[in-house]
């Protein structure tokens, strides 16, 4: 009884915070969603991070073929490892189940047709950063929401590792926002509209990084 009770609420504070995510995403373009991960959610998919690198199955992420290792490296620094949903492990499971009724809200509600999405764990070492960027980098990109998952315990301040949005203003000028890669705390904007950059950390940074398309995954690769 207790049980089912404690559940109720669970499901009644996540609803709540879809909505923000919803009414945020269509409102300004973007949403900070704080505890959007449970604690104990967090550590399930640090260990399974943890247990990934451990496999070596970590890659250093690309910017396209075109681009020299080095300079490369001075624009990305970060490690990244794609989320196979039929392999996934349960806590990650419980993560893109959670996606997937994201997913299913905003198509409800912003009319986006979402139709898919796609994740992979990331690993910024201390002092790499992502340069700035918009995600949807071509007209035929399928990515229409960028989602970040922030799996770092016990982050200050002093830590670094900002991800900066640049919001467009309406005469032409730019706002900063800066979020702090805090444990359980989801960023999400359009793909399409929002300037974004990573600064250096001193700690190593832990995320889970992903798109929503607007079209099924194994069709965006064609
Ligand atoms: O980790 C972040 O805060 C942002 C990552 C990012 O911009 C990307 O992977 O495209
Ligand atoms: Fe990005």
């Amino acid at each position: 009884m207790e049980q089912e009770i404690f559940l109720e609420k669970e499901s009644e504070a996540l609803l709540l915070k879809f909505e923000q995510i919803a009414d945020r995403l269509s409102d300004k373009g973007y949403a900070i969603i704080d505890n959007f991960l449970q604690p104990d959610e967090v550590r399930n998919l640090l260990e399974v991070l943890q247990l990934h690198q451990e496999e070596g199955t970590f890659k250093k992420a690309g910017i396209g073929p075109a681009e020299s290792v080095t300079v490369n490296r001075q624009v990305r620094g970060d490690f990244i490892r794609w989320i196979e949903p039929s392999e996934a492990l349960p806590p990650t499971q419980v993560f893109l189940d959670r996606m997937h009724e994201i997913l299913r809200y905003i198509n409800r509600t912003c009319f986006l047709g979402l139709k898919d999405f796609e994740f992979h764990f990331t690993v910024y070492p201390p002092g790499t950063v992502y340069q700035r960027h918009i995600d949807q980098f071509r007209t035929d990109d399928h990515r229409r929401l960028s989602f970040i998952c922030y799996l770092n315990e016990d982050w200050q301040h002093e830590n670094g590792g900002n991800l900066r949005l640049y919001l467009p203003n309406e005469d032409g000028t730019e706002e900063e926002v800066d979020v702090l890669p805090i444990a359980g705390r989801l960023a999400c904007f359009r793909a399409d509209m929002i300037p974004h950059e990573v600064l250096a950390a001193n700690r190593h940074r832990y995320s889970l990084t992903g798109w929503m398309l607007d079209q099924l995954n194994e069709l965006t690769f064609l």
